[in-house]
């Protein structure tokens, strides 16, 4: 259970920004916006902002846990209006260093000998500060330059908080509104859920980064600087430190005599070397945590930072997108559709005609396009706004994977902006289609499969009788689907109802505690956790 002073926080800052407006239809909803109005604060100025604005403007206010949520919803095309992934895509999360005298002490902390036998010089003014972790700059007894990631004092708990109550309301919107399963707040949040915690492991980013650090050994294209796992732990990890470019500091890059052709081609390599190759990928691309090596400009190598979040796409996976490039190179767009379908994306019934001729739509003039001219990214959201009008939805690796493709492309192109993101990328690819549905590949999967099918022959008579069998009792199947919706029908009202009462209740307890004299706050606030609980009760 959600903490009741941080649940009345969220409540006030939702109706201060007047977020009950942006939830959909229902029979309660104008009850719910009068309640916005009791909180003063909603009047000042706030009607003149975009719904856009006024999301981006709450989560500010929450602080940097929910921030950070705003800025992973903001790439989810596939669920959210545009208007508001755009808003939120400008989300920044500026937050104060923290004193160097307290990281130096959680550092020592977590060394297994005193700091001073580690490090010969620890400098208390932090190279970098962000929401989970800070980096302090170093110098090993060797004199070996390394860099100390530490967490920020308490960030576990006041995450962990947070996400409760994420957690709380995302059950309460799926309790009230039976159509929230097309948006699916649980999953969102248990997703974000999944991003934040590896953030707040530094020994799996340790391991995140030696995985690739090994795919890259020796490679001319990447560059990953080596953990220190000795004297790592999982709220503090050290790694060597490297001097590279920053890669948006296109003024250096050209400066170093650096091809920013070269280079942004050589990004894109390593993006489908990542997915294709290895099947895992750094899946946080964006510019503070990519560098250029200035040491051999003749041939560009990027340095990378940070691998907390990488992606990587089941066996499956892998295999419905590689299926998808297929359809898209063949121009077999019924095709295309099909794996979408039989990917069990669809969150409910597909009129399948007209998402093939939507889909044909954005797709065919994009692969006739001059291939200079074609931009990689407003495809991916163009198709991600198509997605989502007819509730289809990828799965989070997915996401994470077209995040980090148009940050590539996004980069590419500020580095060489007639970058070609498939002339680069397409003979990689086919190279690996080649080795996965070839005819060798195939012959190959074919033989694997025989033992397998030939063990199984001899029950094929009775598995064809249990399936006759199945079928004949199909009819009893179905009234007994129909009986258990509509109970579960009844049950979904009587909650509804239930939750209608506490959130009022809570609104109450918050204008109360707020703006009131506070006496009812507390006994309000329980009335509505009793009711509100019995409605997310499963
Ligand atoms: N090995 C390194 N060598 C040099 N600088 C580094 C190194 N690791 C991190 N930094 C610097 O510290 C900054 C923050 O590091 P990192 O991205 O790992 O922290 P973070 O807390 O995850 O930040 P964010 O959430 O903003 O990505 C980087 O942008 C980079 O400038």
């Amino acid at each position: 259970m959600p903490p009741i002073s941080r649940l009345l926080v969220v409540a006030h800052v939702a109706c201060r920004y007047r977020l009950l407006s942006l939830l959909p239809p229902h029979p309660a909803r104008p009850f719910l916006v009068l309640l916005q109005y009791l909180v003063p604060s909603s009047w000042l100025g706030t009607g003149q902002l975009t719904e856009g604005e006024r999301l981006k403007l709450a989560l500010e206010r929450l602080g940097p846990i929910f921030i950070k949520f705003g800025q992973l919803m903001a790439t989810r095309r596939d669920m959210l209006p545009p208007e508001w992934t755009e808003a939120l895509a400008h989300l920044q999360d500026r937050v104060a260093p923290f004193d160097g005298a307290q990281a130096r002490r959680l550092v020592e902390a977590s060394l297994p000998r005193p700091l001073d036998e580690v490090f010969e010089h620890f400098d208390d003014t932090p190279l970098a500060s962000a929401s989970v972790a800070q980096v302090h700059p170093a110098t090993l007894l060797d004199g070996g330059q390394v860099v100390v990631k530490v967490l920020r004092p308490g960030v576990e708990q006041r995450v962990e908080r947070d996400l409760k109550v994420m957690g709380f309301g995302a059950r309460l919107l799926e309790a009230l509104w039976a159509d929230s399963r097309y948006f699916h707040p649980r999953k969102v949040v248990h997703d974000y859920q999944t991003v934040i915690r590896a953030e707040l492991d530094l020994e799996r980013e340790a391991s995140n980064s030696e995985a690739m650090r090994r795919h890259f050994l020796f490679s001319p294209l990447l560059y990953i600087p080596a953990v220190h796992l000795a004297l790592s732990s999982r709220r503090v990890m050290v790694s060597d430190r490297i001097h590279g470019i920053p890669v948006n500091d296109i003024e250096a890059i050209r400066a170093a005599g650096i091809d920013p052709r070269v280079l942004a081609e050589r990004g894109v390599e390593i993006f489908f070397a990542q997915v294709f190759r290895h099947n895992f990928f750094h899946a946080d691309m964006h510019p503070g945590n990519i560098f250029v090596n200035p040491e051999h400009p003749e041939s560009p190598q990027y340095m990378a930072v940070d691998c907390a979040i990488a992606g990587r796409l089941s066996k499956q996976d892998l295999n419905v997108l590689g299926r998808m490039v297929l359809a898209v190179m063949r121009e077999d767009y019924p095709g295309l559709v099909d794996q979408v379908i039989r990917a069990g994306w669809a969150r409910g019934p597909v009129d399948r005609h007209r998402f093939e001729q939507a889909v044909t739509e954005i797709i065919a003039p994009v692969r006739g396009a001059d291939l200079e001219s074609m931009e990689f990214a407003p495809l991916v959201l163009r198709l991600f706004d198509l997605a989502r009008d007819y509730h289809i939805e990828a799965p989070v690796q997915y996401i994470l994977l077209m995040k980090t493709l148009v940050h590539i492309e996004g980069l590419g192109r500020s580095i060489y902006p007639r970058l070609d993101i498939w002339t680069v990328g397409r003979p990689l690819l086919e190279a690996w289609m080649m080795e996965e549905y070839g005819p060798a590949a195939t012959a190959n999967k074919l033989r694997n499969r025989l033992p397998e099918w030939a063990a199984q022959l001899p029950d094929m008579p009775e598995l064809l009788r249990d399936g006759l069998e199945s079928l004949r009792h199909q009819p009893q199947q179905q009234r007994e689907m129909a009986h258990y919706f509509e109970t579960g029908l009844r049950r979904h009202r009587h909650k509804m109802l239930g939750g209608l009462g506490g959130l009022g209740l809570a609104a109450l307890a918050a204008v109360d505690a707020l703006h009131g004299a506070g006496q009812w706050a507390w006994p309000m606030a329980a009335g509505a956790l009793v009711l509100l609980a019995w409605a997310c009760r499963r």
